[in-house]
């Protein structure tokens, strides 16, 4: 059975009196190698591991690892989440003070919608920072159990807000960003934080139609795999050294992903070279519990255990592996090398991060609450969600006019939203500052009414007697609605794109009114927004998805032309059809008899808004200055890579330099710009995608009638298509480079 957090919680208050870190100045292990900070992390964790007793290494394997008291080993919780700020089961707020809170960013869907790496990568090292601070105080751990990098695949998704989109360049390079900022430069001497890239692979889906997350098994290609399911999870292991992997619930091509060594061993750690011995896999939680039931692939519980971890996972996310661990032993299933080696990956891992060495030494040690929820933090959170709000329609209402005479309207559940603004896997925010807060902090009359919450009809009950009078006093109408994690989140897919009937007869009784009207679309999944689109009489839409702790102010500050809207969608919204169309389980991104194709590469249908659809409150014009020929020799770009330092071929640059391209702003209104370069073209096995995103790049503050240039850097790998047998391959043909269409 699955732990619920109420027990977890208890777990924690009962850890809580024991020492932090090891103490290697005077503990019992002050002579022993693995408290000689010259020596490498690898022999340290070695020396440590080797003193272990058999059962005391099992009882590691869990991950609420009880320590070794006779060795001076405290308990260490492995469960740290950091999704978007420091949360989790175990992470720990005080009621009040210092530790209350932390700095709460938009989910990473809303984050996605930015396109601006430099960003992530800020967000992320606010994030660490506020970690290690509350490590300090003993309130969380110093591994993080996020990024959750499954690609965006399905509109049903329950858990998509928790991913940056669709796409898997931008995934790719998204992590790489987000990795950086997590864990620190790998030149430092101690880690920040350990990131954990989760969850290996093939795992989008929650409860559909009868298939559970924990059993599901995903049929995926060779070709899909390489192409569509993995590129991000190589980034974070071949190209920006996570230090840890969490495996699935699901199986793919019918083994349970944490059992499976084709993809932990020969994919992960062989072909994509994530071999330090400080990098570890765990389990989801209670993950290989699942590879004996519902599985069936193993035949008993014992024979479960031991296949996980001879398959390379090194960590229960539970107490499974060490419940179970010593029947293997019993029954000769498993022997001591390889759960050694699982205990080395893990406590070298702990070595970089500092666990073993004096505090005075390292830097991150001396952080504190002050370090936490500071003002550029604060800031950060609120350009986060000011640079993810996507404008999909405006008919030139938008930046809205007020003055201390306006008097707005705001409806709709999000209106007044508080925990909604944060998603899911989210800990204690510094504020929520709510749409509604936000438009009382402006010097305009606000007629606020929720107006629904619940299922009745809205033009008779109870909600839309009190909108009707606030609507008719009001010159401006904002609805803010559409949906929560009450419909979309772990363990609960959608079964419905559309708006619900209350809220579209909510909306269209509101333009009924005739007055100027923003509907401002919330949530991590799309919405078939095509009646919005359709009605003359609605204005403007926005999307804000899950914008965080200030996402209110985010919200009116882009309505109001504080800020101007320059976020792209990171997923495709397609029209509401869509899911009478392809079943969840189908996971082929290629249009077919039973599919009219996934994401905006392969759907063959009309989206209602395509990916990469934003609208800006001026206009701009892109021409590529420099960079490209007319025609490139395949063997002659080869033979410069193969010249170049680089060991993977796929991430050698196309030309020596960035494609430049001059973006000028041909309106009046300063903007930022997201500039989308893909790649199309009939080359390598058909079908061929319409198009595909291989550079981005966000430009900031360009003022009209100013230009600014977008640097796209562009590898052989972006222009390689994969083939069936999962080969990546240059293929001759005719390529055009498309800027943001
Ligand atoms: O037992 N519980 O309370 C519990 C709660 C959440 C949960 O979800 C899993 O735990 C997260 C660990 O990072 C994974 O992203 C998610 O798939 C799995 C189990």
């Amino acid at each position: 059975m699955l732990r619920s957090y109420a027990q977890l919680v208890t777990l924690l208050s009962a850890t809580k009196a024991l020492a932090l870190f090891p103490d290697c100045s005077s503990g019992p292990l002050k002579n022993e190698t693995i408290c000689d900070s010259s020596a490498t992390p690898l022999d340290r964790a070695k020396s440590l591991v080797a003193l272990y007793t058999l059962e005391e290494k099992i009882n590691a394997t869990g991950s609420t690892s009880p320590g070794v008291h006779r060795l001076g080993i405290p308990p260490y919780e492995w469960w740290n989440e950091g999704l978007h700020g420091i949360a989790g089961p175990f992470t720990n707020f005080s009621d009040s003070g210092d530790y209350s809170y932390s700095t709460s960013f938009p989910q990473p869907i809303t984050m996605g919608a930015a396109f601006d790496d430099q960003l992530i990568k800020a967000v992320a090292t606010v994030i660490s920072i506020e970690a290690r601070a509350f490590n300090n105080a003993n309130r969380t751990g110093l591994d993080f159990w996020t990024p959750n990098i499954n690609p965006f695949r399905d509109p049903r998704w329950g858990r998509g807000q928790e991913t940056p989109g669709e796409d898997p360049y931008h995934l790719s390079s998204y992590v790489h960003a987000l990795i950086a900022g997590l864990q620190g430069d790998s030149s430092d001497p101690y880690k920040r934080v350990v990131a954990t890239c989760k969850h290996y692979a093939g795992y989008d889906m929650e409860n559909w139609n009868g298939n559970f997350r924990y059993q599901f098994d995903a049929q995926i290609s060779q070709q899909d795999l390489v192409e569509y399911y993995l590129p991000s999870f190589q980034s974070c292991a071949r190209d920006s050294n996570v230090g840890a992997f969490m495996c699935s619930y699901n199986a793919v091509n019918g083994v349970p992903t944490c059992a499976d060594p084709y993809l932990l061993q020969t994919i992960l750690r062989e072909h994509w070279g994530w071999t330090n011995e400080e990098q570890w896999v765990t389990s989801d939680c209670d993950a290989i519990q699942n590879v004996f039931l519902p599985h069936q692939w193993s035949s008993t519980r014992e024979q479960a255990v031991a296949d996980s971890l001879i398959a390379g996972t090194d960590l229960d996310c539970g107490s499974y592996m060490p419940n179970h661990l010593p029947g293997a032993f019993a029954q000769g299933l498993v022997n001591e090398t390889v759960l050694d080696q699982a205990l080395v990956r893990q406590y070298s891992s702990l070595i970089r991060l500092g666990w073993f060495d004096a505090p005075e030494k390292q830097p991150y040690r001396q952080l504190d609450f002050s370090d936490v929820a500071t003002n550029a933090s604060q800031q950060l959170a609120y350009r986060a969600a000011a640079e993810g709000i996507v404008l999909l329609k405006n008919d030139g209402l938008l930046p809205l006019t007020i003055d201390s005479s306006t008097s707005v309207g705001l409806f709709g559940e999000w209106a007044n939203a508080t925990d909604d603004l944060l998603g899911n896997y989210y800990g204690v925010a510094t504020y929520l500052h709510s749409p509604l807060w936000a438009a009382e902090q402006l010097n305009i009359t606000v007629n606020y009414a929720s107006g629904l919450g619940s299922s009745s009809d809205p033009t008779t009950n109870f909600g839309w007697m009190s909108v009707w009078p606030a609507a008719a006093a009001s010159d401006v109408i904002i609805f803010i609605s559409g949906i929560t994690n009450d419909i979309e989140a772990e363990e609960k897919d959608r079964v419905s794109l559309s708006w619900t009937g209350p809220q579209l007869d909510m909306i269209g009784q509101l333009a009924g009114l005739g007055k100027p009207m923003i509907v401002v679309q919330m949530g991590g999944g799309q919405l078939d927004s095509s009646p919005i689109v359709n009605n003359p009489n609605i204005s403007a839409l926005l999307w804000g998805g899950y914008p965080g702790q200030d996402g209110g102010v985010a919200i009116m500050d882009i309505i109001t032309g504080k800020a101007a809207p320059a976020g792209r969608l990171p997923l495709t919204q397609y029209p509401s059809s869509y899911t009478n169309e392809v079943p969840m389980t189908d996971m082929s991104l290629r249009p077919g008899p039973t599919s009219p194709g996934r994401t905006y590469k392969w759907y063959n249908g009309t989206a209602v808004f395509e990916f990469g659809s934003g609208l800006h409150y001026t206009n701009f014009s892109a021409s590529v200055n420099r960079g490209l020929e007319s025609s490139y020799d395949i063997s002659e770009l080869m033979s410069t890579c193969k010249q170049s330092n680089e060991t993977y071929p796929d991430r050698c640059a196309f030309t020596p330099s960035p494609i430049q391209v001059e973006i000028t702003n041909i309106g009046t209104t300063s903007s930022d710009y997201v500039t989308l370069a893909y790649l199309t073209g009939s080359f390598g096995p058909a079908p061929y995608p319409k198009k595909s995103l291989v550079a981005y790049q966000r430009l900031f503050s360009i003022s009209g009638g100013s230009s600014d240039i977008a640097a796209l850097n562009l590898t052989l790998g972006s222009l390689a298509r994969v083939d069936m047998k999962g080969n990546k391959v240059l293929y001759p043909g005719e390529y055009s480079l498309l800027i943001d269409n």
